[in-house]
């Protein structure tokens, strides 16, 4: 798979970990991360990632600020988009058997590098159930957004 990464300036030290373990499972990573740890704004970095999840160049995208918070409440508000802030590896499964997450989103003070990469690992190891009563929720968030959308 195709990864887009994006990290603000409070998840920029969990940056070359996550990279090489993507690379490491075999998938290639497009960084649009910040580049330096002078303050930035999560927006800027969600954005990028999230279209190109959307635009089919990726097939999914991580978002790292300081609590993933920010990150995941910017990302949702694209259309198409199901980010999943997850800080255990329980969830990161679950989100990809139930919701089909396609962004990953994560906290660098929240989590500590070794938690971070089973995150990655369960979340990109994972996939959709495909089983009908998830099929027909995803399909009732599609139907939220078409609704406002509208508006
Ligand atoms: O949006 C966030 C908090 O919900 C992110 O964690 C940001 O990275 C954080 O707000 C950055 O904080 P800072 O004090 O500007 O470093």
């Amino acid at each position: 798979m195709k990864i887009a990464l994006g990290t603000d300036h409070a998840g920029i030290r969990l940056k070359e970990d996550i990279i090489k373990l993507i690379t490491d499972l075999g998938h290639e990573v497009e960084d649009l991360s910040c580049n330096c740890e002078t303050s930035v704004d999560y927006p800027d970095y969600a954005l990028p990632v999230c279209e190109k999840v959307i635009s089919g160049e990726v097939d999914r995208g991580i978002l790292i600020c300081g609590t993933g918070i920010g990150m995941s409440i910017a990302a949702n508000k694209v259309p198409g988009i199901r980010c999943a802030l997850t800080h255990d590896v329980f969830s990161a499964k679950a989100t990809r058997e139930h919701n089909d997450s396609n962004v990953l989103a994560m906290g660098e003070r929240v989590v500590g590098p070794g938690l971070a990469a089973e995150i990655v690992t369960a979340w990109l190891t994972t996939d959709f159930s495909q089983g009908e009563r998830h099929i027909g929720r995803v399909s009732k968030i599609k139907a939220i957004e078409d609704r406002y959308l509208k508006v």
